[in-house]
């Protein structure tokens, strides 16, 4: 299920770039809800909007954000299912799949909260197999008030697992955020960067939007949905925000196309529930990706056989 979520476009260098002296990996960042991990992925990738265009995909992840600093390229990754470590829906093969998508990554930052380390700590750390720098990452240092006690608590973590570092900081503090990229640097292979400086662009918006539903709609659908549904955006309009201090708005209006009418109804769900809760989670998650207001319109299409018509498949953007 996982594995089609994900594309598998192979990684490619930058054109007219022999990457000489470039750095270029994969950075996971994974730990149990609520210890700031988007909080520490915005600051790293310093964008607003942490996804970048279709050729950012790799088999096992969906990128969320670079950085390209000087010589090296940071590509942060999302490892599927460490978010929904804490539902029911963990079950064995999805376990299996996050440990397949954090083993070949170049280095895993395990978030945790300064201070503190709790079963559901564990239960994620426990997922992070041998073999990959872990560095543990103490967030919201500026919550701890006794720092002196710190000391004895990283002494008790280095116990429990072997660390590569371990650094005390606070995700929002720009001084720490700078410290840990030099960090991460050092685990990151010297070769040539897999994309351009600037690639991050609107367009990559409007995939991440269409990305977005994908996911929620595999995602909530179960196993019963085939992987030729698909999803296009009819419609992604940009309005400036209307007052100081108020977010830009999105307007988008995606269409769901599906093979055949018993898929449309079970997109649809029982009156209607299971597209709003696509639509709703799509919105949320996109609220706080693009940080902006977003209007979403679902819509859900028959297109029999589409995936076995090459024209249309390249009319969806499936190139
Ligand atoms: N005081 C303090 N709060 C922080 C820090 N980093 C994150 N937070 C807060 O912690 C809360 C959770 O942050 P998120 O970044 O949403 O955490 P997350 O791990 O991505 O959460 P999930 O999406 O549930 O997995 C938010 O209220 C953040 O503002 C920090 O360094 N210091």
């Amino acid at each position: 299920m996982l594995e089609g979520l994900l594309k598998s476009t192979p990684k490619l260098a930058v054109p007219g770039t022999d990457g000489a002296g470039q750095r270029c990996g994969l950075v996971a960042i994974v730990g149990k809800p609520n210890v700031g991990k988007s909080t520490l992925l915005n600051a790293l990738v310093g964008q607003k909007i942490s996804i970048t265009s279709r050729k950012a995909q790799t088999t096992r992840h969906r990128i969320t954000g670079m950085r390209t600093e000087g010589q090296t390229q940071f590509v942060f990754v999302d490892t599927p299912g460490f978010q929904t470590i804490h539902g029911n829906a963990l079950n064995k093969s999805l376990n299996k799949a996050v440990q397949g998508a954090v083993s070949d990554v170049d280095l895993v930052l395990f978030v945790v909260e300064a201070g503190s380390f709790t079963s559901a700590d564990e239960k994620v750390l426990k997922l992070l197999g041998d073999g990959i720098p872990v560095v543990l990452v103490a967030n919201k240092l500026d919550n701890v008030k006794e720092r002196a006690g710190l000391a004895p608590w990283l002494q008790a973590m280095q116990a429990r697992a072997r660390f590569t570092e371990m650094i005390p900081l606070s995700a929002k503090n720009a001084k720490d955020i700078e410290r840990l990229l030099g960090i991460c640097e050092k685990f990151l292979p010297e070769q040539a960067w897999w994309y351009s400086e600037d690639e991050l662009t609107d367009r990559s918006e409007k995939f991440l939007a269409s990305e977005l539903v994908r996911e929620k709609l595999f995602r909530l659908t179960g196993d019963e949905l085939p992987y030729t549904s698909t999803v296009v955006i009819d419609k992604f309009e940009e309005e400036p925000p209307q007052k100081k201090g108020q977010k830009r708005l999105l307007r988008i209006a995606a269409t769901i196309v599906v093979e055949r009418d018993g898929h449309k109804a079970m997109v649809i769900g029982d009156k209607g529930e299971r597209i709003k809760r696509i639509g709703m989670e799509t919105r949320v998650e996109l609220e706080k990706l693009a940080d902006a207001k977003v209007f979403l319109e679902l819509w859900v299409k028959v297109r029999s056989g589409w995936a076995d018509d090459e024209a249309r498949v390249r009319s969806f953007g499936y190139e």
